[in-house]
């Protein structure tokens, strides 16, 4: 099986499709957006790409990917995030930092107190970021990335854990074209629904009527998030968690019930949330 992720080698994804994936062929892609079309024009069985990060919050993109392609969520590994600041070895002055937008979003006050009015670059990865930074021994760079990065790609780190708040964890999803709910060998620490519903029209109540759908069934939603459609200002999608063991006839009365409302509903999964082997 062929299963793309956010590369290059030694990026977070790639240490979260390692252990989902252990004996399959990772296909690196440069971006979300690639993964997603790898899946699409049939390139690849699967792809493994980040969804949420406990700090920073929601990958925006993936969430719109979520919506725009025909995909479904297989399962989902939640992985603890250290990152580095690492520089050639040759090298000891930073005049810019390179690295993931989320990367950078989760060392922003690091960076801001330790490096103030240091320029700041987003990159395709964080694992991207350390090999132009070993590519390129006569800049004053330096990446944000972990570290099999800055041993694979030869970089000396300079601060370690420079991430914001000691908690910090990413959750990647396994996305396909199959309704699937993969079995992994890991610790399973939940299960869940994702579904992506929109409104009929503007009108008071509506998100109370959707959400009440799931309240006087006793189905816990762990989450909400809404999204801009991009149709204009204040035109969301709505992406919802429900947390519970798929119940068939409860589930499927729910997202009838939604129908019968006039919200459009996407189903994106049912699947387990497993937690990395550290
Ligand atoms: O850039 C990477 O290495 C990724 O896999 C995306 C990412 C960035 C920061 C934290 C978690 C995942």
């Amino acid at each position: 099986m062929k299963i793309a992720f956010l590369g290059p080698q030694a990026s977070f994804t790639q240490l979260a499709a390692s252990q989902i994936f252990p004996e399959e062929e990772l296909m690196p892609q440069s971006s979300i957006l690639d993964c997603f079309n790898a899946v699409m024009n049939n390139e690849v069985d699967k792809a493994v790409v980040p969804l949420e990060n406990s700090i920073e919050g929601t990958v925006s993109m993936t969430l719109d990917y979520l919506y725009n392609f025909d995909v479904f969520i297989e399962t989902e590994l939640v992985m603890p995030i250290a990152h580095h600041l690492m520089v050639h070895p040759e090298n000891s002055v930073v005049q810019k930092i390179i690295s993931h937008p989320q990367a950078l979003a989760q060392t922003y006050h690091f960076r801001h107190e330790n490096y103030p009015g240091i320029l700041s670059q987003d990159f395709n990865s964080t694992a991207a970021s350390a090999k132009l930074v070993s590519e390129n021994p006569n800049e004053k760079w330096a990446a944000v990335a972990n570290r099999s990065a800055a041993k694979l790609y030869g970089l000396k780190i300079i601060h370690e854990n420079i991430q914001d708040f000691e908690q910090n964890h990413t959750k990647f999803v396994v996305i396909s074209k199959n309704k699937e709910n993969l079995d992994l060998q890991l610790q399973k620490s939940s299960e869940k629904t994702s579904l992506i519903i929109t409104l009929p029209e503007d009108h008071a109540g509506g998100l109370h009527q959707v959400l009440s759908v799931f309240a006087w069934r006793k189905m816990n939603l762990s989450k909400i998030e809404s999204r801009t459609l991009k149709t204009g200002l204040g035109n969301y999608f709505f992406f919802i968690n429900v947390a519970s063991e798929w119940h068939p006839v409860l589930s499927q009365n729910a997202i009838d019930e939604l129908i019968a409302l006039k919200a459009n509903v996407k189903f994106l999964g049912h699947y387990n949330e497993y937690i990395f082997a550290e």
